[in-house]
């Protein structure tokens, strides 16, 4: 069962270094969890009460003292993000990686996972981890061959997931690797100097180390886990950093992904007044790459720790109250906790299979999400080739109309959801969802919506869900060719979801048909309010709120029928 969790927020205040300028010591005053802070005229005096503050004396391992619990959870099998924020040279990065001297949460982190590894009984535990800049609002890959492209997409799932594809899974089995392939890839993070911090980081880093747990003896997944550290990129105010063009350009994407941070957090704190998270106020993740991916820890299902960082100098006293009301409003965002147990899975797989069944299906991929785990079947495939410490992509999803697709061993439905990868429980809850989607928007919207279609639109809609065993190949061809007419009609009066479920289903009856799939991803975006729509009507803001609302539901809806189909493979296994 799911339960509600507010995020952890703490402060952590930086020595004075050079560059902070002039500096009242009396400006930011920390008193227990209490902190107080001069604003820039020296007239006013803000109190905020946080989780914890961590004074300028505070050392590294007494934050990481608070780390340690999620690193725990994380091996319980519960998803955990930790993120640093705070204005440029503030401490982010020495509070997140630190330095070999005085390392920081992330090899900290490493050292207790394996520390927890090496103390297993009944059990083995195997890491992995991805690695990924956000620079300019565009994902890169800080892992594998510098010569290959390092661009990432992000997809969304139609469980309204992020997922970045063709990410590179590292497999580790000792710290000692860790270090050496993190440090070689931390180097490729884009830092640069300015006048604030000579080694300003210019992106938003994000390591996630994958936990997945096994029984020893019968080789079945109890539990997998992720931790997600992310070290945000610092705000900046360019009259300070003195940034030339190029630096400006970052700073502005940079500024850019907080302010839409700071966006989602205020929308999520409305619909908890509000008393309902969806519904509410749109929430706008897909404004920045950087929201997308945090999604999990910001109102999703992840556990989360906020770091916010503070520089003393008077130059910050702005910068400083901005960060402190960002840490307050982030408390009282609500994240829903699930942990991700699996009692059936099997924990490995030949690696002979994998490759062969990787040719099938195409190169292999991950497609990893911040709200799950890699697909069981990623985890499946990373698991066998971990003795190798090779890193791999995990599942290339292949879209091939009118035939199966394939991965690694598993099934995707039209959209590239994995159907077979997923445990019972995951099967259980998406069906579940789906189900109460399907009543939500049964009141919601199919009926005023479908008073308003051609009598024999619905009908033919209802007619082919009978139809579609009996008809010729021919007779399935003239039925998606009549309802793809109607489809259009509807799209060009600006009916845009009623014409998205009409292509669906037209694509139900001719799936080797090529332009359906690019008309449905068309109207998808065109409803998401991504790319114009092409209709000829305008709609209201408040329409086109409702549409993507219900966008989102048909998402689910339309892979309810699928969903139907699939047997999970640990309910077959059983019966
Ligand atoms: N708690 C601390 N103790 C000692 N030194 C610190 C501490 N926090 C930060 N520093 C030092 O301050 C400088 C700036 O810190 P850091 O690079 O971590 O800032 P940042 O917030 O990541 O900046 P940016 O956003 O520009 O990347 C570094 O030289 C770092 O070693």
């Amino acid at each position: 069962m799911p339960t509600s969790k507010s995020i952890s927020c703490h402060v952590r205040l930086r020595p004075s270094c050079p560059t902070d300028g002039k500096i009242d010591s009396e400006a930011i005053r920390i008193e227990g969890n209490d902190i107080t802070a001069l604003n820039k005229e020296g007239d006013k005096r803000y109190r905020f009460s946080l989780d914890k503050c961590h004074p300028a004396s505070g050392t590294q391992e007494e934050v990481f003292e608070h780390v340690k619990p999620l690193v725990e959870q994380a091996y319980q099998g519960q998803n955990t993000t930790i993120f640093t924020y705070g204005v440029t040279g503030s401490g982010k990065t020495h509070t997140m990686q630190g330095s070999a001297s005085d390392p920081g949460i992330i090899p900290r982190t490493v050292e207790a996972i394996f520390e927890r590894r090496s103390i297993l009984k009944s059990s083995t535990l195997r890491v992995t981890f991805s690695y990924v800049e956000i620079l300019k609002d565009e994902v890169f890959d800080l892992l594998g061959d510098r010569s290959e492209p390092r661009k990432r997409d992000i997809r969304m799932s139609s469980e309204g997931e992020n997922i970045i594809a063709d990410l590179i899974i590292q497999p580790i089995s000792s710290i000692e690797e860790f270090s050496r392939i993190y440090n070689t890839a931390a180097k490729t993070r884009k830092t640069a100097s300015t006048k604030l911090n000579s080694s300003s980081s210019r992106s938003h880093a994000i390591l996630t180390i994958y936990l997945q747990r096994s029984d020893s003896d019968s080789l079945t997944v109890s539990r997998q886990g992720k931790i997600c550290l992310t070290d945000l990129a610092g705000s900046e105010n360019n009259n300070l950093t003195g940034n030339d063009k190029e630096r400006m350009r970052e700073s502005s994407a940079i500024n850019t992904s907080l302010t839409t941070l700071g966006k989602v957090v205020d929308a999520l704190n409305l619909n908890a007044q509000k008393g309902q998270r969806e519904g509410g106020v749109f929430v706008p993740y897909r404004e920045s790459k950087l929201t997308r991916l945090l999604q999990d820890a910001l109102g999703g299902s992840s556990q989360g720790l906020l770091i916010c960082c503070l520089a003393p100098g008077e130059q910050f006293a702005r910068d400083t109250i901005n960060t402190l009301q960002f840490a307050k409003k982030s408390k009282s965002v609500e994240n829903r906790l699930n942990v991700t147990e699996s009692s059936s899975r099997r924990a490995s797989a030949p690696i002979t299979q994998i490759a062969k069944k990787s040719v099938i299906g195409g190169p292999i991929r991950a497609n990893i999400g911040p709200r799950h785990s890699a697909p069981t079947d990623a985890r499946t495939a990373l698991s066998a080739i971990s003795a190798n410490s090779r890193p791999m992509r995990g599942l290339n999803i292949r879209n091939q109309p009118g035939k199966e697709n394939v991965i690694a061993g598993g099934k995707v439905d039209q959209k590239g959801n994995i159907l077979k990868g997923m445990t019972d429980e995951q099967l259980d809850q998406r069906i579940h969802k789906v189900v109460s989607q399907q009543i939500a928007l049964e009141k919601e919207f199919i009926r005023p919506t479908t008073a308003a279609i051609q009598p024999g639109q619905t009908d033919l809609a209802v007619r082919g869900e009978t139809e579609m065993g009996s008809l010729s190949a021919d007779d399935k061809e003239n039925r998606a060719r009549v309802i793809t007419s109607h489809a259009r009609q509807l799209q060009h009066s600006g009916d845009l979801q009623q014409a998205l479920s009409l292509y669906r289903k037209a694509f139900e009856y001719a799936p080797s048909n090529r332009k359906l799939p690019l008309r449905i991803t068309e109207l998808e975006l065109a409803i998401e309010g991504i790319i114009p729509s092409t209709s000829s009507s305008s709609t209201t803001t408040k329409e086109s709120h409702n549409k993507s609302g219900m966008k989102r539901s048909l998402g689910h809806l339309g892979s309810l029928a699928e969903l139907s189909h699939v047997e999970s493979p640990a309910k077959k296994g059983r019966s």
